[in-house]
């Protein structure tokens, strides 16, 4: 099979890893790469570790160019998919790394992202139960942001086996900086961020926090309650999340089973050996996460840990994995499970 596939936003960060990973996909031609003001650049004057596409030229984001292709990844901006995707042929398998489609409460939206509400497109987290029938048997896919990706993988076995009810969830995320994209920000500054963490959205006001909530309502929790922090720490990718929750009765040798249950045949989550906790240094560069769990017992919690690198598995990887499934492929195809270290 050869998939024809355009990418909108190649020359963002989110964009130049869907293609970096597109290169290594041996079912994959890459056809029109569009952007905005970068339009009738090349992309090796803004993704020069694309080295085979480098003298490729960039287009505007226009939709007779995304016309014609099999797969149309868009990693745009908030709030530009929708305007682009509803042009797009029905037949046509469109790929959003935005956040437009992901929020199935109009109301959440409205009130986490201050605009209308552009509808939910099926999920692209294959892990959760049954998605992958559903991602089977779709042209429209909304990618999950990447802070979701990490604190719903370390939540799941949780969940799913009854270890928590999720009325108390607490998730603190430590993100690199790419996650904020590659925008001029100013707290994104090198002096700002080297050599110093930082917390932001602080107070349950981030973005991520009903995108979180709504998962953990389908994993099964009755009454969803979540605090979730961010913080940005001064490296260019990777996020480490922990999440802690109430549990009674469950020891840490049971929570770690059924941890070790959940994720068995599951080709991208590996539960670490017991005690070994996860780092973002060993997944950097692939689409693995890596999860591990115990009980605190004089607090009462459980406490996960998954690690997972933001632009692979929190973006693109999961991205293309969810493409493989739409597209009947292996659902590994292309992916690495191999970091880069040291
Ligand atoms: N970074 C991350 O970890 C993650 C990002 N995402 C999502 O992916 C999307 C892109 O994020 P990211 O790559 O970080 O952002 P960047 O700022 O790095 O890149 C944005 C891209 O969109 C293009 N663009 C901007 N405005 C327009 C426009 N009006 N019309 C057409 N193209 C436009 C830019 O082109 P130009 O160079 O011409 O300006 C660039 O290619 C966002 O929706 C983000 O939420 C999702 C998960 C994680
Ligand atoms: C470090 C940092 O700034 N991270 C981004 C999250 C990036 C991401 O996954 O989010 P979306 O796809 O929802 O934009 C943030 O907190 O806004």
């Amino acid at each position: 099979m050869s998939l024809r596939v355009a990418v909108a936003g190649c020359t963002g960060y989110a964009g130049g890893e869907v293609l970096r990973l597109l290169l290594g996909h041996p079912d994959v031609e890459i056809g029109a790469l569009t952007a905005g003001s970068s339009a009738g650049s090349t992309l090796g004057e803004h993704q020069r570790h694309l080295t085979p596409l480098a003298d490729r030229r960039i287009e505007p984001t226009e939709v007779d160019t995304l016309r014609g292709h099999d797969v149309v990844f868009l990693a745009l901006p908030h709030g530009t998919s929708g305007a682009v995707a509803a042009q797009l042929d029905p037949g046509t398998l469109v790929v959003d790394c935005g956040a437009d489609f992901r929020l199935e409460d109009p109301l959440a939206w409205e009130k986490f992202y201050g605009s209308p509400h552009a509808g939910t497109w099926p999920y692209g987290l294959p892990e959760l139960p049954g998605q992958r029938e559903v991602l089977a048997a779709t042209k429209r896919i909304a990618v999950p942001g990447c802070y979701p990706t990490g604190a719903t993988l370390a939540l799941l076995p949780a969940l799913t086996a009854g270890l928590i009810d999720g009325h108390d969830v607490v998730v603190v995320s430590a993100s690199g900086t790419s996650g904020a994209g590659k925008s001029l920000k100013p707290h994104l500054l090198g002096s700002e961020v080297m050599g110093s963490v930082s917390a932001y959205g602080v107070g349950g006001v981030h973005r991520h926090t009903p995108e979180i909530l709504q998962n953990m309502a389908r994993l099964g929790a009755t009454h969803p309650a979540l605090s979730f922090t961010p913080l940005l720490v001064p490296m260019p990718r990777g996020i480490l999340s922990t999440v802690t929750a109430p549990i009674t009765g469950v020891s840490a040798e049971e929570a770690y089973a059924a941890y070790a249950e959940a994720y068995a045949d599951e080709p991208f989550v590996r539960v670490l050996p017991p005690n070994t906790w996860p780092t973002t240094a060993s997944i950097v560069g692939s689409n693995v996460v890596h999860v591990n769990v115990t009980v605190d017992e004089a607090a009462g919690r459980l406490v996960a840990v998954s690690a997972i690198d933001n632009l692979t598995k929190g973006t693109a990887g999961g991205a293309i994995q969810s493409m493989n499934l739409a597209c009947g492929l292996p659902e590994t195809t292309g992916l690495p499970m191999i970091g880069v270290a040291p």
